[in-house]
């Protein structure tokens, strides 16, 4: 049996703020620390050890990631870290706060940028500062892969190929993989995982900070999935 634990970040600052944040690296909240922190112990009374991590280049789920090993006393797990699991960005939306934009577009308009499968929000100005060209991180990159917008979609089309090609031999040498990463680079997964339709998508929903655990058999087919915290 093998295990595959999914974690969305701990709260960070603009999701108190209810602002759109896509592919700004902003940093946890201090109830996200705590999050991170209570799900690493949830982890540790449940004896999880982790062979391999994987997280995104945000620090959000980079600090979770720390925080959660750190309260499971495994800071020593190898962690790889890549673009491919950052969260969807979010195009022209990116700042906003979200509930005064559902008022000027209207929220059905708003819930399809949010929850939609394929349509993406309009896309980010190339000549915006944020834009992921001027950030030395992805500098290594094909210019062509950074995005000035994605769907969920989008998403999935970049997270499918990493998942095929770096986690699933990770997973076939290994028993214990953590992925920690964000809600819709993970709801992309969970989609594949779960064989769930474009419709169904759009109403999943991940809490922050709640472990979500699959276990695998040796060939990688699904036996069941559950968040390890009674209740949610
Ligand atoms: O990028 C964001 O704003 C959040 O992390 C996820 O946003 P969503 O709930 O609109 O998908």
């Amino acid at each position: 049996m093998k295990r595959l634990v999914l974690l969305r970040h701990g709260q960070s600052s603009w999701n108190l703020e209810n602002r759109f944040t896509g592919w700004q690296d902003v940093d946890l909240s201090d109830q996200g620390r705590e999050e991170a922190y209570a799900a690493g112990q949830l982890l540790a009374q449940h004896d999880f050890r982790f062979d391999w991590v994987y997280t995104s280049v945000q620090k959000r789920a980079i600090r979770t990631t720390w925080i959660t090993l750190d309260a499971l006393d495994q800071m020593w797990a190898p962690i790889t870290n890549d673009w491919r699991l950052n969260e969807r960005h979010y195009g022209a939306l990116t700042g906003l706060d979200k509930a005064e934009t559902a008022q000027k577009y209207g929220s059905e308009q708003v819930h399809v940028w949010r929850r939609s499968y394929a349509t993406p929000p309009p896309p980010m100005s190339g000549d915006d500062p944020r834009h992921p060209r001027f950030d030395p991180r992805y500098a290594g990159l094909r210019p062509e892969w950074l995005p000035a917008t994605e769907s969920l979609k989008d998403t999935l089309e970049r997270v499918m190929p990493y998942w095929k090609s770096k986690i699933i031999p990770r997973l076939h040498d290994n028993n214990t993989l953590l992925i920690s990463a964000h809600g819709n680079s993970l709801r992309a997964l969970i989609k594949h995982l779960n064989a769930i339709s474009d419709e169904a998508i759009t109403s999943l929903e991940i809490p922050t900070g709640e472990p979500l655990i699959y276990e695998l058999e040796d060939d990688l087919t699904v036996v069941q999935s559950y968040y390890l915290r009674e209740g949610v």
